[in-house]
């Protein structure tokens, strides 16, 4: 784990990968790509929002192009943020094989740092092709309220677990707020509060 925090290696980038469907996007996310960026020396990173979510099939998610819209929004003002459309443009199930072979295959010269959530890291071994996953990317686990953070199960060296500040945020709150009339002002950036108003996402 030390040698993963360490600095990158000569003429490598260091790219962090933030996965989520972002219904919206919340100061969570933004916090733990910020804490993991700092403590493993990232050059970037870069967050891709979902196509279809299949482990959230039971749930209606907001458009593609709107959880997009607000991911850009959200990290705009952060020069080592950036925001990738490949699993939307791919169509179909989003699988993180496909999100990790086509960043490699777009970044020959950047080592893969895969960001996720306690909750998301114990459903790992459930995701496709599981045990490839390890070969193409480190994997960060991050503290989550709620939530054990646990790499049993997991491939020694293939991940690190990392503390990050406790932001008891979630989506599914986020969009509940809405429904009832709640602010989430200061849950999301500011420009997401606006764009949730104007198109009026979330409103039952
Ligand atoms: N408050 C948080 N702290 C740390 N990690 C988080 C937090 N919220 C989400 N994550 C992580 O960010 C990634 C993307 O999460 P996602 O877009 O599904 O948000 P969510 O809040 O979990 O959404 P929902 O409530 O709709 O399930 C996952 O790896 C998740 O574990
Ligand atoms: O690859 C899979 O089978 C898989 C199954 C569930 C989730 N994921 C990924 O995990 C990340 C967080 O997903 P979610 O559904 O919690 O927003 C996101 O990048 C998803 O594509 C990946």
């Amino acid at each position: 784990m030390e040698e993963q925090r360490g600095p990158a290696a000569p003429g490598r980038r260091r790219l962090g990968v933030m996965g989520g469907t972002f219904d919206p996007v919340h100061h969570g996310h933004l916090v733990a790509a910020s804490e993991v960026a700092a403590l493993f020396h990232l050059d970037e990173v870069v967050f891709v929002p979902t196509g279809e979510p299949w482990q959230k099939s039971h749930k209606a998610v907001s458009p593609a192009e709107d959880r997009y819209l607000m991911t850009v929004i959200a990290t705009a003002s952060n020069p080592q943020f950036s925001v990738s459309r490949i699993d939307i443009d791919r169509g179909g199930p989003t699988y993180t094989i496909d999100t990790l072979r086509d960043l490699r295959e777009l970044n020959p010269d950047a080592d893969l740092f895969f960001i996720t959530g306690a909750d998301a890291l114990s459903q790992i071994l459930t995701w496709r092709n599981a045990e490839e996953l390890f070969a193409l990317s480190h994997f960060i686990g991050v503290t989550r309220p709620g939530h054990d953070l646990t790499d049993d199960g997991l491939p020694k060296g293939g991940v690190s677990l990392v503390e990050v500040p406790a932001l008891a945020i979630s989506s599914t709150d986020c969009r509940e707020r809405v429904v009832k009339g709640n602010p989430v002002w200061y849950l999301v950036p500011d420009g997401v509060v606006r764009y949730i108003d104007k198109r009026q996402l979330y409103r039952a």
